[in-house]
């Protein structure tokens, strides 16, 4: 048995990730362990995001609560949204706590247009939004053969639906008004390389990947910019229950020992690019997809290739695994 603990301090929200690696190849779990905002160090101003109005979908958990963080403690009125009003309320009551700043929650399910319309117009009801960030994403590991249409269209439908349906509702918003705005899609270095058994999330993302390039192109003119990340490894509890459910899933997209830099990312990492990108000092960048991922998808251990090894059975019992996680959640829904 190998241990490695991993510890890292995040700068401005100060979390300690401590990730703990049982043995080569087996699952890797991040604990985050809130410390005091004391001993900050900021990289920007306190003040950049100062006036801005930022929509972070599925903001109320993962990295969405993170990138909400990061904007709201640097001047930002976050607004998040996802489909459990009690786990947004949470969020949104962790976010003003811990950065001090300004965020709500709505209530949305970016699978369907109506929903996405309602937020939008709910939110320019108090004012225009200056920026969107499309983060709201689904996944689960699966042999593409076993899929059926509905988990096929539930992961589609959330990252390329709502990425669409979301930045359409700001952009047609803005351009009526002759307002600038900002767009940065939450995508993963699978629009490069691709990635085995999760084909539906690797060809949606790259769709976004696409929408990016296109829409900074034609929404250029009229002050909008179109950009996107892609993050490697970056744990989460739902990213983990549905991408590594079990000891034999342990296999290069979820390693750390794999990456260049030898560990995972971290979300004060994560931040400041969004901050950046978001921020007006970023004026020029637009059409980009910037990887952030200690060099994961050029070392190419990045995908799920090695789950090739997995046996049918070991495949039902991912499948439990991680329809286990979806079930737990599925009981906050209200959207
Ligand atoms: C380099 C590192 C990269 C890491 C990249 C990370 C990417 C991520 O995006 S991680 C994000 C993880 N978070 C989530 O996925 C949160 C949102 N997830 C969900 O809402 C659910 O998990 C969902 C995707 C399953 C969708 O929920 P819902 O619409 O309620 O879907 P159902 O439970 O009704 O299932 C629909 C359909 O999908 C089939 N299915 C579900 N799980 C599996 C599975 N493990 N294997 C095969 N098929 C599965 C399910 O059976 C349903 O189909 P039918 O049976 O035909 O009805
Ligand atoms: N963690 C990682 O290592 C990486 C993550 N990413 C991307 O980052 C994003 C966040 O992932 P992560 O934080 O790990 O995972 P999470 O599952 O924690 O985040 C996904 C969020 O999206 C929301 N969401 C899902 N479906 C919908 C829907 N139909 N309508 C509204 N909201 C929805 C969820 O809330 P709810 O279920 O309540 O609706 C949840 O808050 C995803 O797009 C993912 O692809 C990219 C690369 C690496």
């Amino acid at each position: 048995m190998r241990l490695i603990i991993e510890a890292g301090r995040a700068c401005d929200l100060q979390i300690k990730y401590i990730s703990v690696l049982i043995s080569p190849g087996a699952p890797v779990w991040a604990v985050q362990q809130r410390i005091d905002w004391q001993d900050c160090a900021f990289m920007f101003d306190r003040d950049l995001l100062k006036g801005k109005r930022i929509l972070v979908t599925g903001g109320g958990t993962g990295l969405g609560k993170e990138i909400s963080m990061g904007f709201a403690a640097h001047g930002a009125h976050v607004f998040i949204c996802g489909r459990r009003p009690e786990i947004l309320e949470q969020a949104v009551g962790e976010i003003r706590t811990r950065s001090g700043g300004q965020a709500d929650a709505l209530v949305a399910n970016v699978r369907d247009p109506d929903s996405i319309e309602k937020m939008m117009a709910d939110i320019w009801n108090t004012g225009p939004l200056t920026g969107l960030v499309n983060n709201a994403g689904a996944n689960f590991l699966a042999p593409t053969e076993t899929l059926s249409p509905r988990g096929y269209e539930a992961i589609r439908s959330t990252i390329m639906d709502g990425s669409f349906y979301a930045a359409q509702g700001c952009g047609k918003r803005w351009i009526a008004a002759g307002l600038p705005g900002v767009i940065i899609s939450n995508l993963v270095t699978w629009v490069w390389t691709g990635s085995a058994y999760v084909v539906p999330a690797a060809m949606a993302k790259a769709a976004v990947h696409a929408m990016t390039m296109s829409l900074a192109v034609e929404w250029g003119p009229k002050g909008i910019r179109v950009n996107a990340v892609a993050p490697g490894p970056f744990p989460t509890e739902n990213a983990w229950d549905k991408l590594n459910p079990l000891v034999e899933t342990g296999v290069g997209a979820t390693q750390a020992d794999e990456v260049p830099l030898r560990r995972f990312g971290k979300m004060d990492e994560l931040r400041n690019l969004m901050i950046f990108l978001i921020s007006d000092g970023c004026s020029y960048i637009t059409g980009d997809t910037i990887s952030i991922d200690g060099g994961h998808h050029l070392a190419a251990p990045s995908t799920f290739a090695g789950l090739s090894k997995l046996s049918p059975e070991d495949w039902q019992r991912a499948r439990e695994a991680i329809q286990a996680s979806t079930r737990k959640e599925k009981e906050g829904r209200s959207a």
